[in-house]
């Protein structure tokens, strides 16, 4: 028989919006989703304690970090509250994780909910650790250990992130790793469609609480469910929820991440990456910060109801062609498919007022798409200054090429361009095996 608690590891994808920006934020339309090789670790083990000791403690360590460990009490709230976690101080001050911090209340009362059910008091102490593959985080300078997961040297506040989507990962690798310590795999299995349906719904509700907003999703969606074309779930899903702690937060939780209202549509086989060709990331390090940008696009297609309209169902027809195009795999139409979307994005950042594809992202991209191999780019997500997302030939001489382009256009633009060593990749959330992470446990 397998152990009650029994130590386990999962992983979970970074992602990138290919395409469909914006126009993912209204279930209308659909994105480009894929998950990246960038994944996030999370190792739960059961915390043994000396006969007689009692305690109730979640430790959740993030050891490439300084100053990364959390340290929480817990106890079931009254009037059906769910599990409530209280930040315990470990140094001089209270260092808090949000995203930890929710995600421990939200999956805590989930298992306690199902576990007070089947009749067992199931919530013994555990530890959790956290590690990242490295392209999650860029020039954090003082890295010293090699390896897989470096040692960064800062605290996680002086990590410059990538934005390959750490936050929905965590939660999501969090999450399932918390399901599949505690819960036998009857009542939980992640290989099972039921199963990341599951983890899905409970990670969305966990991530929007932590964030206090309620963006897409696509983030959450790549963690669990890999590449994918996505269109979100209704935001009204999640309106009844309450605070943690709050009467019937248990109930509640449980009724809306296992009940029918979720309107998500995952269509897995509607992307894939056709063989030789290759999704890689670009980290731009300029300086340059773009705020508000969903704020004001979503702003002039408020206030030009009509003209968006007809502007965002070109732009997802010109989408849809570029998936289509990948799924049948027709490199040679790739980059006017590529071309035309970066056209109807700039059409959109102009009548927006918004920097989506800003002019030197053009030049950079522009001058990409002449290199031998590269089938053509595009600013991911929400756009900006600080990324690039390039589909080409899956090739080392091709991957020299561009390496050597970006050393020589950041020396000559005096702005720092380099390849990330993320890869798009289709397959989602996974269970690991422990003697990947030699060292750190
Ligand atoms: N390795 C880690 N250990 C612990 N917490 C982490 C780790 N990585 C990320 N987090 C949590 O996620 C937060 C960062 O999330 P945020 O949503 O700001 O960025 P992101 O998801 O990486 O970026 P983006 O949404 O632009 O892709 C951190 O402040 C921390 O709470
Ligand atoms: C603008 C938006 O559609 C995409 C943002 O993507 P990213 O965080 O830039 O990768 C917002 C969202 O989908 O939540």
């Amino acid at each position: 028989m397998s152990p009650q608690n029994p130590t386990v590891a999962v992983s979970a994808p970074g992602k990138v919006l290919l395409a469909g920006g914006y126009l993912v934020l209204d279930r209308e339309y659909t994105g480009l989703v894929f998950g990246l090789s960038a994944r996030i670790n999370v190792v739960a083990a059961e915390i043994h304690t000396g006969p007689g000791v009692q305690l109730s403690e979640i430790v959740v360590d993030s050891p490439q970090f300084v100053d990364a460990q959390w340290r929480y009490g817990y106890h079931r709230a009254p009037e059906g509250g769910g599990i409530k976690v209280t930040q315990l101080q470990v140094g001089p001050k209270l260092n808090a994780n949000p995203f930890v911090e929710t995600t421990l209340s939200y999956a805590l009362t989930y298992v306690d909910h199902i576990a007070g059910q089947a009749g067992t008091d199931s919530l013994k102490p555990a530890r959790l650790i956290i590690l990242a593959d490295n392209d999650y985080y860029s020039n954090p300078g003082k890295a010293t250990r090699g390896g897989r997961f470096a040692q960064f040297g800062v605290p996680l506040s002086g990590a410059h992130k990538t934005g390959l989507g750490s936050s929905a990962a965590l939660v999501t690798a969090l999450t399932a790793s918390l399901l599949t310590h505690y819960l036998p795999t009857h009542l939980f299995d992640i290989t099972s469609d039921g199963g990341r349906n599951l983890l899905h719904n409970l990670a969305q509700a966990a991530h929007c609480a932590a964030q206090g907003k309620v963006g897409s999703g696509f983030d959450v969606a790549a963690a669990v469910f890999g590449s994918c074309l996505y269109r979100r779930f209704s935001p009204a899903v999640l309106s009844s929820l309450p605070e943690p702690g709050a009467p019937d937060f248990s109930g509640k939780l449980a009724h809306v991440v296992e009940g029918p209202s979720w309107d998500t549509v995952i269509v897995k086989d509607g992307l894939s990456m056709p063989a030789g060709v290759v999704l890689r990331m670009c980290d731009v390090d300029c300086g340059s910060q773009t705020v508000g940008m969903v704020k004001k696009v979503l702003a002039w297609k408020a206030a030009d109801a009509e003209g968006s309209k007809k502007l965002w169902d070109k732009l997802q027809g010109r989408n849809e062609a570029l998936a289509a195009a990948l799924r049948e795999g027709k490199l040679d139409e790739l980059p006017a498919k590529v071309s035309a979307i970066r056209e109807s994005i700039r059409e959109m950042g102009m009548l927006g007022d918004v920097p989506i594809e800003p002019e030197s992202q053009t030049k950079l991209l522009d001058a990409l798409s002449e290199v031998e191999g590269v089938y053509g780019g595009v600013v991911p997500g929400a756009g900006g200054f600080d990324a690039a997302a390039l589909l080409m030939k899956d090739d080392d001489e091709t991957k020299q090429r561009v390496e050597e382009f970006l050393v020589k256009w950041s020396r000559e633009k005096g702005s720092k361009v380099k390849l990330l060593s993320v890869k798009g990749e289709m397959e989602g959330v996974r269970r690991e095996g422990l003697d990947v992470y030699g060292g750190w446990l």
